[in-house]
């Protein structure tokens, strides 16, 4: 549905040109939620707004529904842009007009007659939820309402594509959450592809099918959410979800860890951080290793939670015993599937 291929963005700075993107090869399949995380300056306005031209990328194609955006010329990307809804962080509403005429602005200027644009409209103000707000200003709206009418307004074109800069950045938890869950609804009863671009891997965690996370320019690390709460591999992933899924353990595990291993030989406990997700969460991980194994288990410190349906955690677990059958635990472990990571206690408490 949507092909990015080496794109690249600069612009012209005070001190010379900024490289904002550094070739960025993405494909989003239609109908998915892709959340695009990264700090602040990564490059992620830039790339969504490469998707609707919005901004022109220095170099590389955009391909969206099987027409190159790129390639276009004024009046042909006008018409191709009607298939790309887009909300903002800052909801960009007109404050003299009504919800209704918010809303029904891309319309007016497409030359809709008045009974067609109330047609479209009124359902999508139903299905926001604001049919009983119709008549007022934005002064008048909580900022979860702007929003909603940003969201109403991009789906007049009846677009196949829904991009998200930072919708909602500048709504408190619950606002957001309502936000997220209208979204998604409308994702999945429209078929819509949504791309979302935040800095909160709750965003992402809430309703991405699939993540790429993107530092200085780059996407360093894409897959399913799933995937990569559970193993991110990048320095910037694992400390993007570190608010959701701690990805450190606390010192007061690893000190109380170092006196637990002062009183055995040397190698014969192990403290393992285990993460696991989907069906894996549901199998006996621990009492197979204290029967097959002869160990000695503790729980020090864990989490688990939910993805979409699918449950994802972790657990830090104290394992004592016969070297020998420590490791074939270990061994075990990582061939059932269980991300095994072996924390070494003096370095961690260093
Ligand atoms: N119009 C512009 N002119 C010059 N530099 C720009 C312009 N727009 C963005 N930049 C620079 O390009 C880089 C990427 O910016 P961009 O806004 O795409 O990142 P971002 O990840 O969306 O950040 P944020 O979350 O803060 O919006 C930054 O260094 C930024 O300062």
């Amino acid at each position: 549905m949507i092909e990015l291929r080496g794109i690249t963005q600069t612009y012209p700075g005070k001190n010379g040109p900024v490289q904002a993107l550094r070739g960025v090869d993405l494909s989003i399949a239609a109908g998915e939620v892709f959340g695009i995380i990264g700090r602040s300056g990564a490059g992620k306005s830039s790339l969504v707004r490469n998707i609707n031209l919005l901004n022109r990328p220095t170099t590389g194609q955009v391909v969206v529904n099987g027409k190159e955006l790129t390639a276009m010329d004024d009046a042909q990307l006008r018409s191709a842009r009607r298939e790309i809804g887009m909300v903002f962080q800052h909801f960009n509403l007109l404050s003299s007009r009504t919800v209704f005429d918010n809303a029904a602005l891309p319309l007016e200027l497409a030359g809709m007659g008045k009974a067609a644009i109330k047609k479209r409209v009124d359902p999508l103000l139903d299905l926001v939820g604001l049919a009983a707000l119709s008549d007022r200003y934005p002064a008048q709206l909580s900022g979860g309402q702007k929003q909603r009418v940003g969201i109403a307004r991009a789906l007049t074109s009846e677009p196949k594509v829904l991009l998200s800069d930072e919708a909602t950045s500048a709504l408190d938890p619950e606002t957001t959450r309502s936000v997220l869950a209208l979204l998604k609804q409308i994702n999945k009863d429209m078929g819509l592809t949504v791309v979302l671009i935040t800095h909160q891997m709750q965003v992402v965690k809430q309703i991405a099918d699939r993540v790429a996370v993107m530092e200085a320019g780059k996407v360093v690390e894409m897959g399913s959410v799933i995937d990569v709460f559970t193993r991110p591999q990048q320095p910037i992933t694992k400390s993007l979800i570190d608010e959701i899924v701690p990805q450190e353990l606390p010192a007061s595990v690893i000190d109380r860890v170092r006196s637990l291993n002062c009183a055995l030989s040397s190698g014969q406990g192990k403290l393992l951080r285990l993460s696991y997700a989907g069906n894996l969460a549901y199998q006996p991980i621990l009492s197979r290793l204290i029967r097959d194994f002869g160990l000695d288990v503790s729980i020090l410190n864990g989490q688990v939670d939910e993805i979409q349906d699918q449950t994802f955690g972790f657990l830090a677990v104290y394992a004592s015993g016969d070297l020998a059958q420590l490791n074939a635990a270990v061994e075990a472990l990582r061939a059932s599937g269980v991300m095994v990571q072996e924390v070494n206690t003096e370095a961690s408490a260093a």
